[in-house]
């Protein structure tokens, strides 16, 4: 149904800024899954958790959605009543195909919990009362200045008892670990069969518009949005995801 990256294949005099444009929704359910260690563990854990958390008749939002993997994933594991997802996205390429997915899952559950998907900027989208959250990979590609805004806005929609599942590529201030898991990680793709060219063109690509921020900068940054908890659940080589307690 989708197709395999091959987006940074062929060489370029002078590669471009990534963006999430029509040519990478088209693939990146391959692109994310040969990118991302432990990307699928993560999407079947975060409904796991949401299901842990979800309050009957409460909001769930889906931060950054893509193409809706983790709200699918919620879809299959929350049992609480009246629960309804709200899933956002400024990609058109990528909220339009969403939509698809959705409907077609819903064809496949029993009870589906209601989904919206929203074109809309996350910065600035007014956030309801809410018992779970879910940025996963999203943050890193909010401009740095406007991320404490984000999370403050976050803390102060979830309800008491509420989480935030926070997933993020890491940046290490120790030299030594920064290099070692970086290598690891290009090892990864290799043995996912992208080439060196794939994997510095696409390091070109995202160099300044996805910008990682260390362990020790989202947990002073989570406090300061008034979470009173954070915790690491899930961590392969430098990518892990978060859970931040209300
Ligand atoms: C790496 S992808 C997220 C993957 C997805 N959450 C998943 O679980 O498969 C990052 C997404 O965040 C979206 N995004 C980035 N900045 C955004 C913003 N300010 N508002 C809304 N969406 C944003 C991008 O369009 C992109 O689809
Ligand atoms: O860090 C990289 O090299 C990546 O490819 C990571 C990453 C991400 O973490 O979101 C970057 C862009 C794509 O959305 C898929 C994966």
């Amino acid at each position: 149904m989708t197709d395999v990256d091959k987006l940074f294949a062929t060489p370029f005099s002078k590669v471009a800024d990534f963006a999430f444009d029509e040519q990478v929704a088209r693939v990146f359910p391959d692109m994310i899954k040969r990118s991302v260690p432990g990307y699928p563990t993560i999407i079947e854990s975060i409904g796991l958790i949401a299901a842990q958390h979800a309050q009957p008749q409460s909001l769930i939002y889906d931060l950054g959605c893509s193409l809706g993997a983790a709200t699918q994933s919620m879809r299959r594991h929350v049992g609480s009543e009246g629960c309804q997802i709200v899933a956002i996205d400024n990609a058109a390429a990528m909220v339009e195909r969403c939509r698809e997915y959705l409907s077609a899952q819903d064809a496949m559950l029993e009870e589906p919990l209601p989904a919206q998907v929203v074109l809309g900027d996350i910065v600035n989208y007014p956030l309801a009362p809410c018992s779970v959250v879910v940025l996963n990979f999203t943050l890193q590609f909010v401009k740095p200045e406007e991320r404490l805004a984000l999370l403050t806005r976050i803390r102060q929609a979830l309800q008491p008892g509420g989480v935030l599942i926070l997933s993020e590529k890491l940046n290490f201030a120790d030299t030594n670990t920064q290099q070692s898991l970086e290598q690891l990680h290009y090892a990864f793709k290799r043995a996912n069969g992208y080439s060196d060219l794939e994997i510095a063109q696409k390091r070109s690509a995202i160099e300044y518009v996805m910008l990682p921020d260390t362990q020790e900068q989202h947990q002073q940054r989570l406090q300061q949005a008034g979470f009173s908890h954070s915790h690491i659940w899930f961590q392969c080589l430098n990518f892990c995801s978060m859970i931040a307690h209300t």
